[in-house]
């Protein structure tokens, strides 16, 4: 299906807002499937802005982000890795700011915490819970790569990112004239700032990671911005330009990466073992309510 229109068009960075005359191209579907929040209601309603948030949970240095189109009426929202103990902050954030909650989506089964996606669907009536496909996990949606998530006229690409595990995906803006300009990569663990996910358990590979994102985030333009899901150092966004020339592993040749990889001697997750059983079910341990 395919429409052209010439409209006004917002275009917008997640600090500023931009508005310039640009002709629509065509919009065309992808093969993929596309999951949308709700139906175009009219093609000509092609006014959209994004709300987005960056916030951070301490314990376990996880970022979650929430991006709303909140210029389309239904004010629709999703949120990137929530974790369950800091659902009721990012619900009472999302109730603030008038915003409808429609999908929350894990990047892949964290080690570490517990997702939040689970949780929110007892709390959210309609809300639901995302995550890959390949990730052998239980979700309303289990997408793959290639498919879009649209939320209002706003939408997320699934990447394929595995290394860190086996189902780990990259959410990335869409590249059509409407959609946020930079681009925005939320990798993660996959890519981090100056780093990346650790690949000595859940099917990691180093081999694997390093193709990931050689192949997925290192070609996106290089103002693309990088979103991961944690940061150690107090870092909070970076550019795929920034991490192909500064990156201390990932800017390695793949055998030199291999060796930094096997030598990261990281203890292991504290939660592990109770996490990523738990995460298999969206954060909770009763199938029928993931
Ligand atoms: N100390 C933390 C775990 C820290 C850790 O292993 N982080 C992971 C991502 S969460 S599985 C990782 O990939 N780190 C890469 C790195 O270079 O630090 C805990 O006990 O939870």
């Amino acid at each position: 299906m395919q429409s052209i229109r010439f409209l006004r068009i917002p275009r917008f960075s997640p600090n500023l807002l931009f508005f310039h005359l640009l002709p629509l191209k065509p919009i065309s579907k992808i093969p993929a499937k596309n999951f949308s929040s709700q139906m175009r209601s009219s093609p000509s309603s092609s006014s959209s802005k994004l709300l987005f948030r960056q916030l951070f949970e301490k314990e376990s240095s996880t970022y979650t982000y929430l991006l709303a189109n909140v210029s389309h009426p239904d004010k629709s929202a999703i949120l990137i890795d929530p974790v369950d103990k800091t659902v009721d902050r990012d619900l009472n954030l999302i109730r603030e700011l008038g915003l409808k909650l429609v999908y929350a989506m894990n990047t892949h089964v964290h080690a570490d915490h517990i997702t939040g996606t689970g949780l929110i669907k007892t709390k959210v009536p309609g809300a639901k819970s995302v995550i890959s496909r390949a990730s052998g996990s239980k979700a309303d949606l289990l997408i793959e790569p290639g498919d879009r998530i649209s939320f209002g006229d706003l939408f997320l690409e699934v990447r394929a990112t595995p290394g860190h595990t086996s189902g780990c995906v990259t959410y990335v803006t869409g590249d059509e004239p409407d959609q946020p300009h930079p681009r925005m990569a939320f990798t993660g663990d996959a890519l981090l700032i100056r780093g990346c996910g650790r690949t000595d358990f859940q099917g990691g590979s180093s081999k694997q990671l390093y193709e990931s994102v050689h192949s997925q985030i290192f070609t996106l333009p290089k103002d693309t911005l990088i979103y991961p899901a944690h940061d150690y150092t107090g870092f909070s966004v970076s550019s795929v330009g920034e991490e192909i020339e500064h990156n201390p592993r990932l800017s390695k040749d793949l055998e030199e990466f291999k060796k930094i990889m096997e030598n990261l001697n990281l203890a292991y997750p504290k939660v592990m073992d109770m996490a990523v059983p738990a995460n298999l079910v969206c954060g909770l341990q009763h199938p029928a309510s993931s």
